[in-house]
């Protein structure tokens, strides 16, 4: 389904390579998580398979259109869910739901009908006449998912959709895209919880400065790391203690 062959990023004003020669191959209907340290290029891997930034070096293709000369089909076949919040505060969750609805050409009672039974399924329902601004962050990102869905994307990609909320928000997510992928969804997030991931991903790959480390289903790596108990003894062995901390 998504095929990246030597992909690399070095941003302008950068020093080194952001994502270097990575090759890798995601199923369909993968559950798959991109796992890595602080500025490892996770962000910059989605972006670039998002067509939000263009590689410097290397290709990809997502169900066989690359974004050079498909990027209007490639549009309508993928979802994307920034780690930022791309909501107007000042509208209602309803009323955003419907800007990015219509920006995907949607409209009517049909896309009525969709925001009401995307916020019911994420418990947001009776809070969609208040303002976002008045939302928490957990109800944002609630939002923020299914203004990513609403054209029903078969592919979606999720930057750290848990990041910042607390349990009851986190499951609620969590149950919500297994319940999308079960319906036949490819789902690629990154994150930093291991443990999340460990139990949500159907496959993960480790990403260190730039590149592919190891990749696997997580009992299976696991299984091969020596002394491991669990994703973060893998992760540790391979991407070591040391703090990534740069400016
Ligand atoms: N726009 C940019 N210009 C220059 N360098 C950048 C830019 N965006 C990211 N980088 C650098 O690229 C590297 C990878 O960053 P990226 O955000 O992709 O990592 P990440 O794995 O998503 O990190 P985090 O887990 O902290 O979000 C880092 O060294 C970062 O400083």
């Amino acid at each position: 389904m998504i095929n990246i062959e030597q992909i690399s990023k070095k941003y302008k004003s950068a020093e080194s390579y952001s994502v270097k020669d990575l090759d890798l191959f995601i199923a369909e209907k993968e559950i798959f998580g991109l796992l890595g340290p602080n500025g490892a290029g996770k962000t910059t891997l989605i972006s670039m398979l998002c067509s939000l930034i263009k590689p410097t070096s290397g290709a990809f293709t997502i169900n066989g259109l690359n974004y050079k000369n498909h990027k209007n089909q490639l549009k309508q076949l993928i979802g994307i869910v920034p780690q930022e919040y791309a909501l107007y505060p000042t509208l209602t969750a309803f009323e955003n739901l419907k800007y990015f609805g219509s920006m995907y050409g949607l409209k009517g009672k049909s896309l009525d009908d969709k925001i009401k039974d995307k916020l019911d399924q994420l418990g947001l329902l009776k809070f969609s006449d208040k303002k976002i601004e008045t939302f928490s962050g957990g109800m944002k990102r609630r939002v923020n998912l299914i203004a990513s869905l609403l054209h029903e994307p078969r592919v979606l990609f999720l930057d750290e959709p848990t990041v910042g909320v607390d349990v009851q928000s986190k499951n609620v997510i969590i149950d919500f895209l297994q319940n999308l992928n079960q319906a036949g969804a490819t789902i690629i997030y990154t994150s930093h919880h291991l443990n999340e991931a460990e139990l949500f991903c159907t496959k993960v790959a480790i990403i260190d400065q730039g590149k592919l480390i190891a990749e696997g289903k997580p009992k299976a790596l696991v299984e091969s790391q020596e002394g491991a108990h669990n994703l973060e003894d893998v992760f540790l062995g391979l991407t070591g203690k040391g703090l990534r901390d740069s400016a």
